[in-house]
Formats: structure tokens, C-alpha cells, sequence
């Protein structure tokens, strides 16, 4: 489906409100997660309602090249892990992570923790420009012997271990916060006791929160005082874990309700949900719109006609991900829109901020790029090409400005493939939802 795509894809705007349900595919966040976890405990793990994409896919490959049973089923969205106890059964290896930080950021620990041998981690052109060295130096600090092969504190990596001995680690985490978590997930099959200390700025801090709650699903112990994490040695207990919709992804639908001034239901997260992308929510909320959160679902209703309010500064540091959705609702917002404290998004599959910036003046928006965000002073939308770097947060973000504006086109709309590649699927059939469907009841969007 997605090779057969026009390149560029026009996006055909709606006339109307968007209304609908969806359930967004599985989190790719709690899908690399659950499988990094499973892949040390002792026993076979059933994960259900798993992330089939490319970065998921890389996470799956890899555990297999490093010698564990993994049993994927995409059409019924389960994986079944037989986990290693401890001590991965490959001695060696060569993984191509493509693109996908957490795969490389999670398997590096891992391999440092449950290898013996030497293993080569490396991935596309710019996984050669994403940190990873604060990693590699807290792994050293427990005695792997991790090293960045280009010197750059960037892949190609080699991982040369006997397993870790323990110890206490300062694990820099200003640049991402995937280094603490793995180290978190890797530490219990450490041979001694570890301590995980973060000194200055930990960014993204929800997901250290998911990575604490599938450890804890797993059965691991974890104490946390002081920006301190301990771990004492500890082999995971093989569970079955069901994976949440993705939040992320979530928030390209609660933004197309936002902006067409439609309703929208998410199905599969509700107030429980362990993402904290979900809080993406309150920044729609500020914006005015309607937020209903039940217990397995979230609904946003967008202001009439999609006038929604400008004027105001979002710090979106622990929700970047979707700092791009903000951006393509603040263009039809009433006045300007900040965002701040995603410095780190420079480091993602593009430099995001740059990105954002770049694309919507072509858009005929007018932008202000800083260090650490962007603001954004909403003008009629120009027909234009949106270049998306090979990054699908791009290419879903930017989409969601062809709703409402005539000559919007998305360039390479495959690359949506990383995390949601349904994506286009999803997007059309709620995109037939509009106007007629008023009052007609919702049309049912699942995937
Ligand atoms: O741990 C995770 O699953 C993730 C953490 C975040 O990265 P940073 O911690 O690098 O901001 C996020 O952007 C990424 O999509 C997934
Ligand atoms: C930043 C992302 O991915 P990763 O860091 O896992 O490559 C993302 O999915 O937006």
C-alpha cells in the first residue's frame, strides 16, 4: 500500500468537521519496551496488541539474530518471547537499526548486560548523527566496553562484554532520556547491585515513568531517591502484557478534530494510560477545545469552524513527539503559538525544530526558530511541497494542515512506515467521516 502511493501525496481538504473513531495501531514506546524486557526474563512472555512497523521490526529481528525464539504474528498484532535468563544465546552479532533510537538505545544496554562476545550496532546515515555516547559511558562505568567506532559519541557502536559488573553510573540524560531507560531495563542482569545517578536534566521524563511501569509488570524492583535508580541483580518473570494504543500517534487524530472543529474518539487509551503523550490533550484544551477522557477512551471536540486560540506558550519538553501535531493546529489558531523546551527534538529522525520551521514558511506561515522551540504567527496557508527528512512525524503532522487548506502536498508519505503504517488508511477513511456525517452518527475508523 504505501510503495503504490503518489510521491508527492496531495491532501484533499474536507469541507466539513471530521467526526469518528479510531484505534490507533500498537506504542511503539511500550511495544520495544515490552520486548527489551521479555527478552531477559526467564520463560516465554505473550505480548498482544504489538506495533508491526519498521521500528518494531527492528527490535524483533535483532532479538532473534541474538539467538532468542520470538514468535511474530502481525495479523493478529501478538509476539510470544522466549526469554534468556540472563545471558543472550549469540556471541556475536551485527544489527542494523535503521532509524529507530529506541532499538539501538535499548539493545545497546542489553547487549552490555547479557552478552558475552563482541557485537557492531549501527544504522542509517542519521542514527550516525544521534548521541548516544552518555550511554556507552555509564555502560563503561559498570564494565562494558562500549565505544562510539566513528568518535563522534554517535553510531556505528561495538560492544565488547563479559556482562556488567554493577556499580553506580552517572547517565548524562540532557539529550534523551532512552539512555536511562535503557540502563533501567538492562541493570537486573547486572552481576552486583547498580545505581543510576542523573546530575543535571533529564528530558522526556514520562517515558522514564513507562519504563518503570513495564519493569514493574515484569516483576522487577526498582527504588528511586535523590535522581538516583537502584537496582539489585533480578531476572524478570515472564508475563503477558498488552500493549496500549500508541499516544503519539493518537495525537494526529484528536488534532484533526481540533482543527476541522469535528469530534473525534480514540479507542484503547483512557485515563489510565501509562503515555504521557496523552497530555498532549491539555494543550488542545487550551487551545478550545472539548476534552472527555473516559476509562478506554479519549474524545476531543474541536471549537466551531476550527477557530481555535492562539496567544499562548506550551512548554512541550516531556511531550515532543507531538510538538509537530501543536505546530499544524497553531496555524489555525487566532494568534501566535509557542513551543518550547524541545531542544532535544534536534536530535530526532531530523533536527525537528529547523524542520518544523522550514516547512511552514513554505506554507506561507510566519515562524520564529529558538534554541529550544519555535513560534509560530498563523497566516493563510499557501499551496506547497512539505519536504518530511525521512521523518514520519512530518509527513502526519503536516497532513493534517492539507485538511483545511487547498494544495497541500506531502512528500514522501512511505516514511510513515517507522510507526504507523496504516497510517494513509486511517487518514482517508476518517477523512470521508466530514460534514454529511453531522448528526448521522459516527463512522467507525479502526485499524
Ligand atoms: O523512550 C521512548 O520510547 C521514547 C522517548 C522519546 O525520546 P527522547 O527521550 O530521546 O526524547 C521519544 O521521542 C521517542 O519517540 C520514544
Ligand atoms: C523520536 C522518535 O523515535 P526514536 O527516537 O525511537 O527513533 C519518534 O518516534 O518520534
Amino acid at each position: 500500500m504505501l510503495d503504490s502511493l503518489p510521491d508527492p501525496l496531495p491532501i484533499t481538504p474536507v469541507d466539513g468537521p471530521l467526526r469518528g473513531v479510531v484505534r490507533p495501531p500498537g506504542s511503539k514506546s511500550l511495544t520495544n519496551r515490552a520486548l527489551a524486557v521479555a527478552a531477559l526474563a526467564e520463560g516465554t512472555s505473550h505480548l498482544t496488541g504489538v506495533l508491526d512497523s519498521d521500528d518494531t521490526r527492528v527490535m524483533l529481528r535483532a532479538l532473534q539474530t541474538l539467538g532468542l525464539a520470538v514468535e511474530h504474528d502481525p495479523d493478529a498484532a501478538t509476539v510470544s518471547v522466549t526469554g534468556c535468563g540472563g545471558v543472550l544465546p549469540a556471541t556475536e552479532a551485527d544489527l542494523f537499526c535503521e532509524n529507530s533510537g529506541t532499538s539501538i538505545r535499548f539493545l545497546t544496554a542489553l547487549i552490555a548486560a547479557a552478552g558475552r562476545g563482541t557485537y557492531r550496532l549501527d544504522g542509517v546515515a542519521r542514527m550516525r548523527e544521534r548521541p548516544i555516547g552518555d550511554l556507552a559511558d555509564a555502560l563503561n562505568a559498570l564494565g562494558a566496553n562500549v565505544t562510539c567506532d566513528l568518535g563522534t559519541g554517535c553510531p556505528p557502536l561495538t560492544v565488547k562484554t563479559g556482562g556488567l559488573n554493577g556499580g553506580v553510573a552517572t547517565v548524562e540524560s540532557g539529550a534523551s532520556s532512552q539512555f536511562l531507560s535503557a540502563l533501567l531495563m538492562a541493570a537486573p542482569a547486572a552481576r552486583e547491585p547498580v545505581a543510576l545517578r542523573v546530575p543535571g536534566e533529564l528530558v522526556s521524563v514520562p517515558y522514564v515513568r513507562m519504563t518503570r511501569g513495564v519493569l514493574e509488570t515484569f516483576g522487577v524492583d526498582l527504588i528511586e531517591a535523590d535522581s538516583t535508580f537502584c537496582l539489585s541483580p533480578q531476572t524478570p518473570a515472564a508475563t503477558d502484557y498488552a500493549v496500549e494504543p500508541d499516544a503519539s500517534a493518537a495525537s494526529y487524530w484528536f488534532a484533526a478534530a481540533a482543527i476541522t472543529g469535528g469530534r473525534i474518539t480514540v479507542e484503547g487509551l483512557g485515563a489510565d494510560s501509562v503515555q504521557g503523550d496523552m497530555d498532549f490533550l491539555w494543550v488542545l484544551e487550551a487551545m478550545g477545545c472539548e476534552v472527555t477522557i473516559e476509562e478506554d477512551s479519549a474524545t476531543v471536540t474541536g471549537p466551531t469552524g476550527g477557530r481555535l486560540k492562539g496567544g499562548q506558550t506550551f512548554d512541550m519538553g516531556p511531550i515532543s513527539d507531538t510538538a509537530q501535531t501543536a505546530a499544524a493546529v497553531a496555524v489555525f489558531a487566532d494568534g501566535p503559538t509557542t513551543v518550547t523546551g524541545i531542544a532535544h527534538a534536534r536530535h530526532k529522525e531530523t533536527d525537528r525544530v529547523a524542520a518544523v520551521v522550514t516547512e511552514l514558511r513554505k506554507l506561507g506561515q510566519t515562524c520564529e526558530e529558538h534554541a529550544d522551540g519555535f513560534t509560530i504567527y498563523p497566516a493563510p496557508v499557501t499551496p506547497a511541497t512539505v519536504h518530511t527528512y525521512d521523518d514520519h512525524r512530518m509527513a502526519m503532522s503536516f497532513a493534517l494542515i492539507g485538511l483545511r487548506a487547498p494544495g497541500v502536498q506531502i512528500a514522501d508519505p512511505g516514511c510513515v512506515a517507522k510507526t504507523y503504517p496504516r497510517f494513509w488508511e486511517d487518514f482517508e477513511r476518517l477523512s470521508r467521516t466530514h460534514a454529511s456525517g453531522l448528526g448521522a452518527g459516527d463512522e467507525e475508523v479502526t485499524s
